[in-house]
């Protein structure tokens, strides 16, 4: 995989854009340099022909116009000559249509895997493997794209022969016509216009063609994609009135199996009541089922069989975009941040939030410290994903995100497991001030 220059200790970037690699560029092009030279002599030789075709044709009609003067005993025998070359124009014209270029959409997938996970790759030395891989769908891609343009250009091809075809057959039926009075020349001309304008209309066809192939895979896969009903709907559902919310949770022997994995039951027959105004913590075995708890509370599965209550109403029955925006927060094991300002990320728990409050909710969750330390401070920028931060301060973020929105049940899923044990104790005494009248399950 080549490597561009690495920005050194001083590297700041360009002001206006990274400057062009040209030398990077001549090493992808240096292999294709062959297909490139040929795509070029092929291109100039189609317009040769191109080129060539308007003083054949002039020719053709000189002769018509002079058979239209009356010199009808030749006729035949001069039309022949400009006739045969302008038709062996038009067959080579059929061969020299270049083909259409690459369609990467599934390399692109692979490309961002590889790119996102790059520390993975390198951790595992798998560079060139994933490079492969990538190289593999990019090779399928474009041969994919030159059976897509070999059948372009064979559609454009015969369409220009057989409507070129039509406009020889024309001059030279018209001009034996115009010999014999039974043709006007005006209504020859008229007639060649018409069938040039035919010509123009279906060769744009062929273009039309190739993007109606390309546009019907694209928007396969989006209709596809805009055809799947959520299991759960996203609203819709009663909701409880803010100041009448207690925040008991209970669990009423549910069963619970992933959609994916139908014959694997995860919870069976599972009970457990969370009373309000308590910290409840669920201890179990890696895998046991512990997120599961809290995924079936945010209502992103229905159980199998069982229900789940918030104080004593289903929440089968309740709307879910209130369940989750007001009622729940949820702090993961792998706190997602996204590419945009640490501000914009804790605020991300209450849009309308001021600062002070963004700064009081990070001074909770012991992240004031490190973040005022940065010297973007609030407006440094995480990198995709909150790369550009440790383990331990992502999950500071999450949380002062969570405590930002202030929920009537908040859970931890393992949250604070990257936190040092004095920082979690930080954290912990935080969410005892926030916990005042309602319910939390950590
Ligand atoms: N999206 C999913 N599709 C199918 N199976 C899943 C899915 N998510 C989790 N599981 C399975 O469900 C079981 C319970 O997973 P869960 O994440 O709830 O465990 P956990 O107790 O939180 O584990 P840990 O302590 O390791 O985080 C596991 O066997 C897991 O493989």
């Amino acid at each position: 995989m080549p490597c561009g220059p690495r920005p050194g200790k001083d590297w700041t970037p360009h002001p206006c854009g990274p400057p062009f690699g040209w030398p990077l560029f001549w090493t992808f092009l240096r292999p294709q340099l062959l297909a490139l030279s040929a795509a070029v002599v092929l291109a100039l030789g189609a317009a040769l022909l191109n080129v060539r075709i308007p003083v054949l044709l002039g020719q053709l009609v000189d002769v018509v116009a002079r058979c239209a003067r009356g010199h009808v005993a030749t006729y035949l025998r001069e039309v022949r000559r400009p006739a045969l070359r302008l038709l062996a124009v038009y067959c080579l014209q059929v061969s020299a249509d270049p083909p259409n270029g690459a369609r990467v959409a599934k390399a692109t997938v692979v490309a961002d895997e590889a790119l996102g996970n790059v520390r993975t790759v390198r951790a595992f030395a798998m560079e060139e493997q994933q490079a492969g891989l990538f190289r593999a769908e990019v090779d399928r891609a474009g041969r994919l794209s030159e059976q897509l343009g070999l059948g372009i250009a064979a559609f454009q091809g015969l369409s220009n022969l057989a409507l070129n075809g039509i406009v020889l057959g024309t001059i030279f039926v018209g001009g034996s016509l115009m010999a014999g009075d039974q043709l006007s020349p005006g209504d020859l001309m008229s007639f060649l216009v018409a069938s040039q304008t035919v010509q123009r209309s279906l060769a744009s066809i062929s273009i039309l063609m190739g993007q109606v192939v390309r546009g019907l895979s694209a928007g396969a896969r989006v209709l596809e994609l805009l055809r799947l009903e959520p299991l759960v709907p996203l609203q819709g559902g009663a909701t409880i009135p803010a100041h009448s919310l207690l925040g008991h949770i209970s669990f009423n022997h549910v069963s619970f199996s992933y959609p994916t994995r139908p014959g694997y039951p995860v919870l069976q027959d599972f009970s457990l009541t969370l009373p309000p105004c308590q910290t409840v913590a669920i201890v179990g075995p890696s895998g046991g089922g512990k997120s599961t708890v809290a995924a079936l509370l945010e209502r992103f599965y229905e159980p199998t069989a069982g229900t789940i209550t918030l104080d004593g109403h289903d929440i089968a029955g309740r709307d879910p975009s209130w369940l989750r925006g007001q009622v729940i927060g949820f702090i993961s094991q792998e706190p997602v941040l996204f590419g945009t300002t640490i501000m914009e990320n804790i605020r991300f728990g209450k849009p309308g939030a001021s600062d002070a409050e963004v700064y009081e909710a990070a001074r909770l969750a012991d992240a004031d410290g490190f973040i005022r330390s940065f010297p973007e401070g609030y407006n440094t920028v995480v990198g995709e994903r909150g790369t550009a931060l440790s383990g331990g301060q992502k999950q500071r973020i999450a949380i002062a995100r969570a405590l930002l929105k202030d929920p009537a049940v908040l859970i931890l899923d393992e949250a604070t497991s990257a936190l040092d044990a004095q920082a979690e104790l930080a954290v912990q005494a935080a969410e005892e001030t926030l916990r005042a009248p309602q319910g939390r399950e950590g």
